[in-house]
């Protein structure tokens, strides 16, 4: 490796103020050693949205010249790859690594840590990371923002991270309504099949969701979950014809998406996209009782009073009128986790909840996560490809990849 050559990491604890410095830091306006005066290109995956929406509503194939497939049809780890060597193909001065093993199991992470190594040899490399743990050993400096100014430039060895400690004490509020007629079995799929073009993705899946039980769903990049999810809670064809069951009714029987919604809770970091309105975390809690994107009716007592309590919970009662959009990416998710539960709905589906989380976040949904596990009777399902250890799950569902598709494993972690 040059020893001459700084790469650099930036403490990133707030992804909504990305926006001031970044494009400066990609001119190379600020007085960093190796990157001023110089041009950079980002690897993150708003970018990598962008080449998808411009495949889906322009037809521009760039990053899928000569492939068959659109870019959306990808694994995350295929995606990345084809977005990395798109980027190096431009000969940048250097790059902008905005999270980039989130969304990746841990081979394709140490692939891609391995890959970046070796350019880091040729180009100086700046990261942006959310959690500790995915600080690159080459990294000699942390970098600091604040709004669009370079507040400091910390050598590697003075650095010390922040962590915090907060911890949720207040009981989850009750459900104020109740749920009719829910059986014992939430989800079952029966000798599910899915393949794609002949490839088979998904084999012989055998699996079924009880009242009250706490699942991860896992496995590695490409293995299924994805599709898997969709057969459960989207609108995949592939699930029709088949033997999924949800609430007991045999799915494409007649029930209405409606049906389905009103009885899951469904949470991603993707829907943030969603609310781009102006609420306030109130508004934003109390639109849960409503199943709207914004809040449209006026609330009961009871209804104000459960979400004054639940903005207890989460340690929010005096940010009650802030605009949900000033809001840290954790926070946010803390937000939509009580919009969601504030029904107390027979399922709740958290689909790779810690996406865009750094480690103080993550924890906080973690915590907030296991305490709705203990608290209430919803049965939740949490989807993640990376092994969070602090998560208290009763079982996991592994998707193992095999030539004829991923198969299933159970296993649980209760202790009888
Ligand atoms: N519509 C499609 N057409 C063709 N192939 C597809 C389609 N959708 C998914 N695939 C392929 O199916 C496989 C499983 O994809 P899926 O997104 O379900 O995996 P995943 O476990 O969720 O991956 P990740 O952790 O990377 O998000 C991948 O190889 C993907 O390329």
């Amino acid at each position: 490796m040059n020893p001459s050559r700084n790469h650099y990491t930036v403490e990133n604890t707030n992804l909504s103020q990305q926006d001031n410095w970044l494009p400066r830091l990609l001119r190379g306006s600020f007085k960093i050693p190796g990157l001023k005066g110089k041009t950079g290109v980002l690897f993150s995956n708003s970018i990598l949205e962008k080449f998808i929406l411009a495949e889906e509503k322009h037809d521009i194939f760039e990053l899928t010249s000569g492939k068959d497939r659109r870019l959306r049809t990808f694994s995350t780890g295929e995606q990345k790859k084809l977005l990395l060597s798109f980027l190096l193909q431009q000969n940048p001065d250097f790059i902008v690594l905005s999270n980039p093993y989130e969304g990746l199991d841990k081979t394709s992470v140490s692939m891609l840590k391995e890959q970046l190594i070796s350019l880091s040899i040729k180009i100086p490399t700046v990261f942006i990371v959310n959690r500790q743990d995915d600080l690159l050993s080459i990294t000699t400096h942390v970098i600091e923002f604040n709004k669009d100014e370079l507040k400091a430039m910390i050598p590697i060895n003075e650095y010390h991270s922040k962590k915090s400690a907060f911890l949720f004490d207040k009981e989850i509020p009750p459900a104020i309504t109740a749920y009719k007629d829910i059986p014992e079995v939430l989800v079952e799929l029966k000798g599910v099949n899915v393949s794609y073009n002949d490839i088979p993705i998904l084999h012989d899946i055998n699996w079924s969701i009880k009242k009250n039980e706490f699942w991860q769903l896992t496995g590695p990049n490409g293995s299924g979950k994805t599709t898997l999810l969709s057969m459960i809670y989207g609108n995949n064809i592939k699930g029709y014809g088949q033997e999924v069951y949800l609430f007991g009714k045999k799915k494409g029987s007649g029930e209405s998406v409606w049906d389905i919604k009103q009885r899951i809770g469904y949470i991603s970091p993707s829907m943030l996209e969603l609310f781009k309105l102006n609420h306030t975390v109130e508004q934003m809690i109390i639109s849960g009782f409503f199943d709207s994107i914004g809040l449209y009716q006026n609330p009961s007592t009871l209804q104000s009073n459960t979400a004054a309590k639940w903005m207890e919970v989460l340690n929010l009662s005096e940010e009650k009128s802030t605009p949900f959009l000033k809001l840290s990416a954790a926070t946010q998710l803390l937000i939509l986790i009580a919009r969601a539960m504030i029904k107390h709905p027979p399922l709740l589906i958290l689909d790779e909840p810690l996406i865009n989380a750094d480690d103080e976040g993550a924890n906080l949904i973690i915590a907030l996560i296991n305490k709705i596990a203990k608290e209430s009777e919803t049965s939740i399902l949490f989807v993640s490809h990376r092994q969070e250890s602090n998560i208290q799950t009763d079982f996991t569902y592994q998707l193992c990849p095999s030539p004829n598709g991923s198969v299933g494993k159970q296993k649980s972690h209760l202790a009888f």
